[in-house]
């Protein structure tokens, strides 16, 4: 663990297109930069039933070398961030225009995103519209187009906002194994906010993601055991992305492998140029 007073974790606050608040943390980057002078710049997006704090709790932050500059916001409706208040308050454009503004925000040429579950189809369509993406990592997440099932998505927003929301999420995460931070990052979230961004997700989820700029590095990551593996690796080859298999036979249990893909991808963010041509 790092001792705190070595961690210089900044709180940051930007309004997105609409005027939501973006809230979230930033933790500042301790020698080295780039050429540029720059310090490689990680933008780090939750999923849907979570907010910014999953990344120290699955100590994937810890993985992180110090001289990786952390951004890591609440998406709205999340933490502490604002709400999205509706289903289409909560549509994926609404979260690339958020993302986008804490890129602006931060004035760096260049990032890399690192999405957890749909935060990676979120990462993998902000890579799609803004250049200054160099890298997106998606983990758990592919980027093909989804039928997404209007009417088992609004069943379970109706769970969810019922009076036993917070239960069926604990109950279908822990029943499919997923680690304790997983399921604990449930009960953070508001029940009226976690409703309307599932209802959101009938707003333009189930597009699928294209290829930014030629030179963007897309890293497509899931279980070696998941059922939809055959369309990750359909995406890896559509997209020109590699693909990274963890060792689980769920996405949900891959949850626990968290803290190793940020060791590699620590290492694919501080990697000479040379080395990044042609590693799996
Ligand atoms: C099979 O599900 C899993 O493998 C669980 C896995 N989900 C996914 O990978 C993707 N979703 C799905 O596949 C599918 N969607 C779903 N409801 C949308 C949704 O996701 N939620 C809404 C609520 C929120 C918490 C989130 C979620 O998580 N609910 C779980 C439910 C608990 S879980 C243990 O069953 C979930 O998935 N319910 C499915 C079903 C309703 C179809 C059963 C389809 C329809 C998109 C195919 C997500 C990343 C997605 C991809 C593309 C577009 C939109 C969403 C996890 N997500 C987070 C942690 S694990």
């Amino acid at each position: 663990m790092r001792s705190p007073d070595r961690e210089q974790t900044e709180r940051f606050e930007v309004a997105s297109v609409d005027g939501t608040l973006l809230r979230g943390f930033s933790r500042a980057a301790r020698g080295s930069s780039d050429a540029r002078g720059e310090p490689e710049t990680l933008v780090l997006l939750h999923g849907v039933a979570m907010d910014h704090r999953v990344w120290s709790e699955s100590s994937f932050l810890d993985a992180l070398p110090d001289d990786v500059h952390v951004v890591a916001p609440d998406l709205r409706g999340r933490g502490e961030s604002d709400p999205g208040h509706s289903a289409e308050g909560h549509a994926i454009d609404r979260y690339v225009e958020d993302v986008r503004a804490v890129l602006g925000f931060f004035g760096r040429e260049r990032y890399s995103l690192f999405g957890l579950y749909f935060g990676g189809r979120i990462a993998l369509r902000v890579a799609e519209a803004d250049r200054r993406v160099q890298r997106a990592f998606s983990f758990c997440a592919h980027g093909e187009a989804v039928e997404v099932p209007a009417d088992a998505v609004e069943e379970e927003a109706k769970e969810i906002e019922g009076p036993g929301g917070y239960a069926y999420l604990r109950d279908h995460f822990s029943a499919a194994g997923a680690p304790a931070w997983m399921v604990s990052a449930c009960d953070r979230v508001d029940q009226d906010e976690l409703a309307a961004a599932t209802r959101g997700l009938l707003h333009g989820s189930h597009q699928r993601a294209e290829r930014g700029a030629a030179d963007q590095d897309l890293v497509l990551i899931t279980a070696e055991g998941d059922a939809d593996l055959g369309t990750f690796r359909e995406g890896s080859a559509r997209l020109g992305a590699r693909l990274w298999l963890v060792d689980s036979r769920t996405r949900v249990r891959a949850a626990a492998r968290l803290a190793e893909v940020g060791t590699r991808t620590a290492e694919l963010l501080t990697a000479a140029p040379a080395a990044m041509k042609g590693d799996a």
